[in-house]
Protein backbone atom coordinates (compact mmCIF):
# COMPACT_ATOMS: atom_id res chain seq x y z
CA UNK A 1 0.00 0.00 0.00
CA UNK A 2 1.21 3.51 -0.77
CA UNK A 3 2.30 5.80 2.01
CA UNK A 4 -0.36 7.66 3.98
CA UNK A 5 -0.11 11.32 4.99
CA UNK A 6 -2.28 11.98 8.00
CA UNK A 7 -3.30 14.74 10.40
CA UNK A 8 -4.32 14.65 14.06
CA UNK A 9 -6.94 17.03 15.44
CA UNK A 10 -6.29 17.39 19.16
CA UNK A 11 -2.92 16.71 20.73
CA UNK A 12 -4.00 15.86 24.25
CA UNK A 13 -3.57 12.52 25.98
CA UNK A 14 -4.74 10.55 22.95
CA UNK A 15 -3.50 12.73 20.06
CA UNK A 16 0.06 12.97 21.36
CA UNK A 17 0.27 9.20 21.68
CA UNK A 18 -1.24 8.79 18.19
CA UNK A 19 1.71 10.73 16.81
CA UNK A 20 4.15 8.65 18.85
CA UNK A 21 2.64 5.27 17.90
CA UNK A 22 2.60 6.26 14.22
CA UNK A 23 6.40 6.44 14.24
CA UNK A 24 6.40 2.69 14.98
CA UNK A 25 4.06 1.86 12.08
CA UNK A 26 4.99 1.46 8.41
CA UNK A 27 3.92 3.96 5.79
CA UNK A 28 2.36 6.56 8.06
CA UNK A 29 3.59 10.17 7.84
CA UNK A 30 2.06 12.72 10.23
CA UNK A 31 1.93 15.99 8.29
CA UNK A 32 -0.37 18.17 10.40
CA UNK A 33 -1.61 18.51 13.97
CA UNK A 34 -3.60 21.05 15.90
CA UNK A 35 -4.92 21.79 19.34
CA UNK A 36 -7.25 24.50 20.56
CA UNK A 37 -4.70 27.31 20.15
CA UNK A 38 -2.20 26.20 17.56
CA UNK A 39 -1.40 24.30 14.41
CA UNK A 40 1.69 22.59 13.00
CA UNK A 41 1.90 21.63 9.33
CA UNK A 42 4.77 20.16 7.31
CA UNK A 43 3.85 18.15 4.25
CA UNK A 44 7.27 16.46 4.32
CA UNK A 45 6.49 15.11 7.80
CA UNK A 46 6.32 16.65 11.28
CA UNK A 47 9.23 16.22 13.67
CA UNK A 48 7.25 14.11 16.14
CA UNK A 49 9.99 13.91 18.77
CA UNK A 50 10.29 17.71 18.95
CA UNK A 51 6.52 18.15 19.07
CA UNK A 52 6.15 15.61 21.88
CA UNK A 53 8.98 17.17 23.90
CA UNK A 54 7.46 20.63 23.54
CA UNK A 55 3.98 19.51 24.61
CA UNK A 56 5.00 17.17 27.44
CA UNK A 57 2.82 18.04 30.44
CA UNK A 58 1.61 20.98 28.40
CA UNK A 59 -1.71 20.16 26.82
CA UNK A 60 -3.78 23.13 25.71
CA UNK A 61 -7.12 22.10 27.06
CA UNK A 62 -9.33 21.22 29.96
CA UNK A 63 -11.11 18.30 28.33
CA UNK A 64 -14.24 20.21 27.35
CA UNK A 65 -13.64 20.73 23.62
CA UNK A 66 -14.72 24.30 24.13
CA UNK A 67 -14.83 26.19 20.84
CA UNK A 68 -14.72 29.53 22.61
CA UNK A 69 -11.04 30.26 22.10
CA UNK A 70 -11.43 33.98 22.81
CA UNK A 71 -11.89 33.53 26.52
CA UNK A 72 -9.45 30.66 26.73
CA UNK A 73 -6.66 32.52 24.92
CA UNK A 74 -6.53 35.09 27.70
CA UNK A 75 -6.81 32.54 30.45
CA UNK A 76 -3.41 31.66 31.84
CA UNK A 77 -4.47 29.98 35.05
CA UNK A 78 -2.03 27.39 36.26
CA UNK A 79 -4.18 24.35 36.84
CA UNK A 80 -1.68 21.73 37.77
CA UNK A 81 -1.44 22.38 41.46
CA UNK A 82 1.11 25.14 41.27
CA UNK A 83 4.00 23.78 39.23
CA UNK A 84 5.17 25.64 36.17
CA UNK A 85 3.34 23.48 33.65
CA UNK A 86 1.17 25.54 31.37
CA UNK A 87 -2.21 24.15 30.42
CA UNK A 88 -3.88 27.25 29.06
CA UNK A 89 -2.99 30.60 27.56
CA UNK A 90 -0.01 31.86 25.60
CA UNK A 91 2.58 29.18 24.97
CA UNK A 92 0.35 26.25 25.94
CA UNK A 93 0.21 23.20 23.71
CA UNK A 94 1.42 23.04 20.12
CA UNK A 95 2.54 26.67 20.02
CA UNK A 96 5.33 25.71 22.43
CA UNK A 97 6.82 23.67 19.58
CA UNK A 98 9.13 25.31 17.03
CA UNK A 99 6.78 23.82 14.39
CA UNK A 100 3.65 25.38 15.89
CA UNK A 101 1.93 28.64 15.02
CA UNK A 102 -0.85 30.24 17.03
CA UNK A 103 -4.29 30.36 15.49
CA UNK A 104 -7.87 31.01 16.48
CA UNK A 105 -9.14 28.66 13.76
CA UNK A 106 -7.10 25.46 14.18
CA UNK A 107 -9.55 23.08 12.52
CA UNK A 108 -10.15 25.36 9.53
CA UNK A 109 -6.39 25.72 9.15
CA UNK A 110 -6.07 21.91 8.83
CA UNK A 111 -9.04 21.81 6.43
CA UNK A 112 -7.21 24.40 4.29
CA UNK A 113 -4.32 21.94 3.96
CA UNK A 114 -6.49 18.86 3.46
CA UNK A 115 -6.06 18.48 -0.29
CA UNK A 116 -2.66 16.91 0.42
CA UNK A 117 -3.82 14.86 3.41
CA UNK A 118 -5.08 11.26 3.05
CA UNK A 119 -6.55 10.76 6.52
CA UNK A 120 -7.47 12.79 9.60
CA UNK A 121 -7.71 11.32 13.08
CA UNK A 122 -10.02 13.24 15.42
CA UNK A 123 -8.66 13.01 18.97
CA UNK A 124 -10.90 15.78 20.30
CA UNK A 125 -13.12 15.78 23.36
CA UNK A 126 -16.74 15.11 22.49
CA UNK A 127 -18.62 16.85 25.26
CA UNK A 128 -20.92 18.46 22.75
CA UNK A 129 -22.55 15.45 21.10
CA UNK A 130 -22.50 16.91 17.63
CA UNK A 131 -18.98 18.37 17.82
CA UNK A 132 -17.36 15.61 15.76
CA UNK A 133 -20.28 15.20 13.30
CA UNK A 134 -20.15 18.96 12.64
CA UNK A 135 -16.41 18.79 11.98
CA UNK A 136 -17.02 15.95 9.50
CA UNK A 137 -19.50 18.17 7.70
CA UNK A 138 -16.94 20.99 7.49
CA UNK A 139 -14.44 18.64 5.82
CA UNK A 140 -17.14 17.51 3.37
CA UNK A 141 -18.10 21.12 2.59
CA UNK A 142 -14.44 21.81 1.79
CA UNK A 143 -14.49 18.88 -0.67
CA UNK A 144 -12.01 16.81 1.31
CA UNK A 145 -11.68 13.36 -0.27
CA UNK A 146 -10.15 10.92 2.16
CA UNK A 147 -10.54 9.27 5.54
CA UNK A 148 -11.87 10.72 8.76
CA UNK A 149 -11.61 8.58 11.88
CA UNK A 150 -12.59 9.23 15.49
CA UNK A 151 -12.25 7.48 18.84
CA UNK A 152 -15.50 8.75 20.31
CA UNK A 153 -17.46 6.72 22.80
CA UNK A 154 -21.14 7.75 22.93
CA UNK A 155 -23.77 5.67 21.15
CA UNK A 156 -25.92 8.59 20.05
CA UNK A 157 -23.12 10.21 18.04
CA UNK A 158 -23.19 7.34 15.53
CA UNK A 159 -26.78 8.29 14.54
CA UNK A 160 -25.67 11.89 14.02
CA UNK A 161 -22.96 10.68 11.64
CA UNK A 162 -25.42 8.42 9.82
CA UNK A 163 -27.65 11.45 9.22
CA UNK A 164 -24.71 13.01 7.38
CA UNK A 165 -23.79 9.86 5.43
CA UNK A 166 -25.03 11.12 2.04
CA UNK A 167 -22.98 14.32 2.40
CA UNK A 168 -19.88 12.35 3.37
CA UNK A 169 -20.35 9.82 0.56
CA UNK A 170 -20.90 12.54 -2.06
CA UNK A 171 -17.67 14.21 -0.98
CA UNK A 172 -15.69 10.93 -1.22
CA UNK A 173 -15.11 10.55 2.51
CA UNK A 174 -14.72 7.22 4.30
CA UNK A 175 -15.59 7.88 7.96
CA UNK A 176 -14.74 5.30 10.63
CA UNK A 177 -16.38 6.06 13.95
CA UNK A 178 -15.59 4.69 17.39
CA UNK A 179 -12.21 3.26 16.42
CA UNK A 180 -10.28 3.45 19.72
CA UNK A 181 -10.26 0.69 22.37
CA UNK A 182 -13.90 0.58 23.49
CA UNK A 183 -15.51 1.17 21.15
CA UNK A 184 -12.91 0.06 18.64
CA UNK A 185 -10.53 -2.79 19.37
CA UNK A 186 -13.02 -4.52 21.69
CA UNK A 187 -15.94 -4.06 19.26
CA UNK A 188 -13.81 -5.67 16.55
CA UNK A 189 -12.84 -8.48 18.94
CA UNK A 190 -16.52 -9.10 19.74
CA UNK A 191 -17.31 -9.27 16.01
CA UNK A 192 -14.53 -11.84 15.55
CA UNK A 193 -15.56 -13.89 18.60
CA UNK A 194 -19.14 -13.97 17.30
CA UNK A 195 -18.10 -15.84 14.16
CA UNK A 196 -18.35 -19.21 16.01
CA UNK A 197 -22.07 -18.66 16.55
CA UNK A 198 -25.15 -18.51 14.37
CA UNK A 199 -26.95 -16.52 17.04
CA UNK A 200 -25.38 -14.15 19.55
CA UNK A 201 -27.20 -13.84 22.88
CA UNK A 202 -24.98 -11.49 24.81
CA UNK A 203 -21.84 -9.37 24.52
CA UNK A 204 -20.27 -8.21 27.79
CA UNK A 205 -17.43 -5.71 27.67
CA UNK A 206 -15.60 -5.03 30.91
CA UNK A 207 -12.60 -2.72 30.81
CA UNK A 208 -9.85 -1.79 33.25
CA UNK A 209 -7.67 1.27 32.84
CA UNK A 210 -4.83 2.49 35.05
CA UNK A 211 -3.82 5.98 34.00
CA UNK A 212 -0.27 6.48 35.10
CA UNK A 213 -0.31 10.06 33.87
CA UNK A 214 -3.55 10.80 35.75
CA UNK A 215 -6.15 13.47 35.10
CA UNK A 216 -3.72 16.19 34.03
CA UNK A 217 -2.69 14.33 30.89
CA UNK A 218 -6.06 12.79 30.04
CA UNK A 219 -8.54 15.54 30.70
CA UNK A 220 -11.00 14.73 27.93
CA UNK A 221 -11.05 11.02 28.75
CA UNK A 222 -11.54 11.48 32.51
CA UNK A 223 -14.13 14.26 32.20
CA UNK A 224 -16.15 12.27 29.68
CA UNK A 225 -16.01 9.18 31.87
CA UNK A 226 -17.30 11.18 34.87
CA UNK A 227 -20.37 11.96 32.73
CA UNK A 228 -21.21 8.23 32.93
CA UNK A 229 -21.33 8.18 36.75
CA UNK A 230 -24.70 8.15 38.53
CA UNK A 231 -25.90 11.71 39.05
CA UNK A 232 -23.84 13.16 36.17
CA UNK A 233 -24.42 13.63 32.48
CA UNK A 234 -22.56 15.16 29.59
CA UNK A 235 -23.84 18.68 30.33
CA UNK A 236 -22.98 18.63 34.04
CA UNK A 237 -19.55 17.11 33.33
CA UNK A 238 -18.83 19.81 30.77
CA UNK A 239 -19.70 22.59 33.21
CA UNK A 240 -17.56 21.28 36.10
CA UNK A 241 -14.45 23.25 36.92
CA UNK A 242 -11.14 21.54 37.53
CA UNK A 243 -11.49 21.55 41.32
CA UNK A 244 -14.90 19.85 41.06
CA UNK A 245 -13.38 17.15 38.84
CA UNK A 246 -10.57 16.67 41.35
CA UNK A 247 -13.17 16.45 44.15
CA UNK A 248 -15.04 13.63 42.37
CA UNK A 249 -11.77 11.77 41.88
CA UNK A 250 -10.89 12.35 45.55
CA UNK A 251 -14.32 11.19 46.76
CA UNK A 252 -13.80 7.89 44.92
CA UNK A 253 -10.21 7.50 46.16
CA UNK A 254 -9.08 7.75 42.56
CA UNK A 255 -11.01 4.67 41.43
CA UNK A 256 -14.16 5.21 39.34
CA UNK A 257 -16.39 2.22 38.57
CA UNK A 258 -18.95 2.30 35.76
CA UNK A 259 -21.87 -0.01 35.00
CA UNK A 260 -24.04 -0.10 31.93
CA UNK A 261 -22.33 2.78 30.13
CA UNK A 262 -23.63 4.48 27.01
CA UNK A 263 -20.74 3.23 24.88
CA UNK A 264 -21.24 2.91 21.14
CA UNK A 265 -20.17 -0.74 21.05
CA UNK A 266 -23.90 -1.57 21.12
CA UNK A 267 -24.95 0.39 18.01
CA UNK A 268 -21.73 -0.51 16.23
CA UNK A 269 -22.29 -4.25 16.75
CA UNK A 270 -25.93 -3.92 15.76
CA UNK A 271 -25.17 -2.01 12.55
CA UNK A 272 -22.69 -4.78 11.61
CA UNK A 273 -25.49 -7.33 12.10
CA UNK A 274 -23.72 -9.14 14.97
CA UNK A 275 -26.45 -8.82 17.61
CA UNK A 276 -29.14 -6.59 19.00
CA UNK A 277 -27.74 -3.45 20.64
CA UNK A 278 -29.80 -4.23 23.77
CA UNK A 279 -27.77 -7.43 24.25
CA UNK A 280 -24.51 -5.48 24.66
CA UNK A 281 -23.33 -4.20 28.05
CA UNK A 282 -20.26 -2.09 28.74
CA UNK A 283 -18.74 -1.31 32.13
CA UNK A 284 -15.35 -0.91 33.67
CA UNK A 285 -13.02 0.55 36.27
CA UNK A 286 -10.75 3.58 35.89
CA UNK A 287 -7.91 3.99 38.39
CA UNK A 288 -6.49 7.48 38.05
CA UNK A 289 -3.74 7.06 40.61
CA UNK A 290 -1.70 4.11 39.47
CA UNK A 291 -0.38 2.44 36.35
CA UNK A 292 -1.68 -0.99 37.18
CA UNK A 293 -5.00 -1.92 35.71
CA UNK A 294 -7.64 -2.30 38.43
CA UNK A 295 -9.31 -5.14 36.50
CA UNK A 296 -8.53 -7.16 33.38
CA UNK A 297 -10.20 -5.95 30.18
CA UNK A 298 -12.41 -8.77 28.95
CA UNK A 299 -14.90 -9.30 26.13
CA UNK A 300 -17.33 -12.21 26.54
CA UNK A 301 -19.52 -13.21 23.63
CA UNK A 302 -22.18 -15.83 24.39
CA UNK A 303 -24.07 -17.53 21.61
CA UNK A 304 -25.42 -20.67 19.99
CA UNK A 305 -23.50 -22.64 17.37
CA UNK A 306 -25.02 -24.08 14.17
CA UNK A 307 -24.87 -27.56 15.75
CA UNK A 308 -26.82 -26.70 18.88
CA UNK A 309 -24.10 -25.91 21.43
CA UNK A 310 -24.17 -22.85 23.64
CA UNK A 311 -20.81 -21.26 24.47
CA UNK A 312 -18.93 -18.15 25.53
CA UNK A 313 -15.88 -16.97 23.63
CA UNK A 314 -13.62 -14.79 25.75
CA UNK A 315 -11.05 -12.24 24.64
CA UNK A 316 -8.69 -10.60 27.14
CA UNK A 317 -6.14 -7.85 26.96
CA UNK A 318 -2.90 -8.38 28.82
CA UNK A 319 -2.80 -6.16 31.93
CA UNK A 320 0.59 -4.89 30.71
CA UNK A 321 -0.99 -3.12 27.73
CA UNK A 322 -1.84 0.53 28.44
CA UNK A 323 -4.92 2.47 27.37
CA UNK A 324 -2.69 4.52 25.07
CA UNK A 325 -1.50 1.33 23.34
CA UNK A 326 -5.01 -0.08 23.07
CA UNK A 327 -6.57 3.10 21.68
CA UNK A 328 -3.86 4.27 19.30
CA UNK A 329 -2.63 0.98 17.83
CA UNK A 330 -6.19 0.07 16.73
CA UNK A 331 -7.06 3.65 15.69
CA UNK A 332 -4.09 3.75 13.32
CA UNK A 333 -4.80 0.17 12.18
CA UNK A 334 -8.41 1.10 11.36
CA UNK A 335 -7.12 4.26 9.67
CA UNK A 336 -5.01 2.13 7.33
CA UNK A 337 -7.94 -0.21 6.63
CA UNK A 338 -10.11 2.83 5.87
CA UNK A 339 -7.56 4.33 3.47
CA UNK A 340 -7.59 1.03 1.54
CA UNK A 341 -11.38 1.30 1.26
CA UNK A 342 -11.27 4.96 0.35
CA UNK A 343 -8.76 4.35 -2.43
CA UNK A 344 -11.07 1.60 -3.74
CA UNK A 345 -13.94 4.14 -3.89
CA UNK A 346 -15.80 2.82 -0.83
CA UNK A 347 -17.27 5.88 0.93
CA UNK A 348 -19.71 6.48 3.80
CA UNK A 349 -19.84 5.77 7.54
CA UNK A 350 -18.36 2.56 8.97
CA UNK A 351 -17.93 1.15 12.46
CA UNK A 352 -15.02 -1.03 13.57
CA UNK A 353 -17.10 -4.23 13.47
CA UNK A 354 -17.92 -3.61 9.80
CA UNK A 355 -14.22 -3.77 8.99
CA UNK A 356 -14.08 -7.33 10.42
CA UNK A 357 -15.37 -10.64 9.00
CA UNK A 358 -19.09 -10.34 8.27
CA UNK A 359 -21.83 -12.09 10.20
N1 LIG B 1 -12.63 4.92 22.28
C1 LIG B 1 -11.76 4.83 23.28
O1 LIG B 1 -11.37 3.75 23.66
C2 LIG B 1 -11.22 6.09 23.94
C3 LIG B 1 -10.29 5.96 24.98
C4 LIG B 1 -9.76 7.12 25.55
C5 LIG B 1 -10.19 8.37 25.11
N2 LIG B 1 -11.12 8.46 24.12
C6 LIG B 1 -11.60 9.77 23.65
O2 LIG B 1 -10.56 10.51 23.07
C7 LIG B 1 -10.91 11.89 23.13
C8 LIG B 1 -9.68 12.72 23.51
O3 LIG B 1 -9.35 12.48 24.88
P1 LIG B 1 -8.03 13.12 25.54
O4 LIG B 1 -7.92 12.53 26.90
O5 LIG B 1 -6.90 13.04 24.58
O6 LIG B 1 -8.47 14.68 25.67
P2 LIG B 1 -7.52 15.90 26.09
O7 LIG B 1 -8.39 16.86 26.79
O8 LIG B 1 -6.27 15.42 26.74
O9 LIG B 1 -7.07 16.53 24.67
C9 LIG B 1 -7.97 17.16 23.81
C10 LIG B 1 -7.21 17.95 22.74
O10 LIG B 1 -8.18 18.55 21.87
C11 LIG B 1 -7.85 19.93 21.70
N3 LIG B 1 -9.09 20.68 21.42
C12 LIG B 1 -10.18 20.83 22.22
N4 LIG B 1 -11.10 21.61 21.64
C13 LIG B 1 -10.59 21.95 20.43
C14 LIG B 1 -11.06 22.76 19.36
N5 LIG B 1 -12.23 23.37 19.41
N6 LIG B 1 -10.26 22.89 18.26
C15 LIG B 1 -9.05 22.28 18.18
N7 LIG B 1 -8.56 21.50 19.17
C16 LIG B 1 -9.31 21.36 20.28
C17 LIG B 1 -7.20 20.35 23.01
O11 LIG B 1 -6.44 21.53 22.85
C18 LIG B 1 -6.35 19.10 23.29
O12 LIG B 1 -5.16 19.14 22.55
C19 LIG B 1 -12.07 12.00 24.12
O13 LIG B 1 -13.27 12.20 23.38
C20 LIG B 1 -12.08 10.65 24.78
O14 LIG B 1 -13.34 10.23 25.21
C21 LIG B 1 -11.63 7.33 23.52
Amino acid sequence: MDDINFAVLGTGGIGRRTLEVSTHKDGLTPVAACDRHGVAVNHDGLDVAELLDATEGNIAGDGTGDTDSETRANDDRVTDGGTAVKQHGDGAGIVASTQGTPTETPIDDIIDESEDIDAVLLALPNLEHDFIPRIAERFADAEFEGVLIDVLKRSRVIGMLDEREATLTDAGITFVCGAGATPGLLTGAAALAAQSFVEVEEVEIWWGVGLKSGYEDNRGTVREDIAHLDGYDIETAREMDESEIEAVIEAHDGVLEFDDMEHADDVLLERAGICDGDDVTVGGVLDIRQDEKPTTTTVRVTGRTFDGERGTNTFQLDDATSMAANVNGPALGYLKAAVRRNRAGDYGVFGPAELMPGF
